[in-house]
């Protein structure tokens, strides 16, 4: 559905994506993650045709995306900083939708009504954040697009809102075959949303796996022997971070459950514990892994 071929696009002398390729099936919620300016709003708005790449391919069901107006229907871009036109209301800015998306559903615009609860004819402007946030997605699902790229889409949004959001977005993958793609620094949100992730650092993507791949790939093990930890045993198990707590290692551990569960037990330890990591831990421990940690910094 979502093809990337190589993209690469600099501003001036910089290069905030290298060379990222990747691939994002219809009807899936692709997470991409990353730590601050690694690229991915830059990536967001090269799927979104509002930048052009300067080497590689992107395609939206094998069209090119960049000044596209026919994909431009089908495809929404809610940036993390929303705009609306100055001194509108919602009611105004359903027209306009309704004038540029030919899909819009005036029956699932009138029937989020219930979702939202707020007056059409209030100005947008004088909406507090999270009001303006729920106004987006109110035309954004009314616009029944194909494809949604968001960006920082449930920041200001109260505990409730955000579930209810949630909720809408996968009702119209489940329904329509919707495909989103979501950057976000919120990797609970992420971890309850998406189905594969992609995590860039440095303008390239360092990791992209199916979500239950990445949480089976990397573990959590605690472990203790009679004495010292014995000659070998970190060999051949890749370790990701290990620290001591008091006689009990504890090892982030990246590979398959049961080689390593094997390996471990083949030392006969005193107490092995293999616990899975949420995908926050996943982050970090990953980051470091590519040289980006806080640890020891003294201020
Ligand atoms: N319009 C622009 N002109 C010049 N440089 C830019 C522009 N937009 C982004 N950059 C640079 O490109 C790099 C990537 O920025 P980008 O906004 O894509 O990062 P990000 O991963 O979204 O970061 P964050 O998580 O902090 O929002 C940064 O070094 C940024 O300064």
């Amino acid at each position: 559905m979502i093809d990337v071929h190589n993209v690469s696009k600099t501003f001036d002398d910089m290069e905030a994506v290298k060379d990222v390729s990747l691939h994002i099936k219809k009807g899936s919620i692709y997470g991409l993650l990353g730590s601050n300016g690694a690229g991915k709003t830059t990536l967001l708005k090269l799927l979104a045709g509002i930048y052009k790449h300067n080497a590689g391919k992107i395609s939206i069901s094998e069209q090119p995306v960049f000044e596209n107006t026919e994909l431009k229907q089908k495809t929404i871009f809610l940036a993390d900083a929303l705009y609306f036109f100055p001194n509108t209301t919602i009611n105004h800015m359903a027209s306009f939708y309704r004038s540029v998306y030919k899909d819009w559903n005036e029956e699932r615009f009138n029937k989020l009504k219930e979702a939202f609860p707020i007056d059409l004819d209030k100005k947008i402007e004088r909406m507090s954040k999270g009001m303006q946030r729920q106004v987006a997605f109110w035309l954004t699902l009314s616009a029944m697009p194909d494809v949604l790229i968001l960006d920082e889409p449930l920041d200001g949004l109260d505990a409730v809102m955000r579930q209810k959001i949630k909720n809408l977005l996968i009702q119209d993958v489940a329904d329509r075959d919707l495909t989103i793609i979501i950057s976000s620094h919120n990797l609970r949100e992420v971890e309850d949303l998406c189905d594969y992730i992609g995590i860039m650092h440095h303008g390239q993507i360092i990791i992209e796996k199916d979500l239950d791949d990445l949480k089976s790939d990397v573990h959590k093990v605690q472990v203790a022997f009679n004495g010292d930890v014995p000659e070998g045993f970190l060999e051949s198990i890749d370790v990701l971070y290990k620290e001591a707590r008091g006689s009990v290692r504890l090892y982030i551990v990246r590979g398959k459950k049961e080689p390593i569960s094997n390996h471990i037990y083949s030392f006969k330890p005193v107490v092995f514990d293999l616990l899975p990591l949420t995908l926050e831990e996943i982050f970090i421990y990953e980051m470091r892994d590519v040289g980006y940690a806080i640890e020891n910094i003294i201020v």
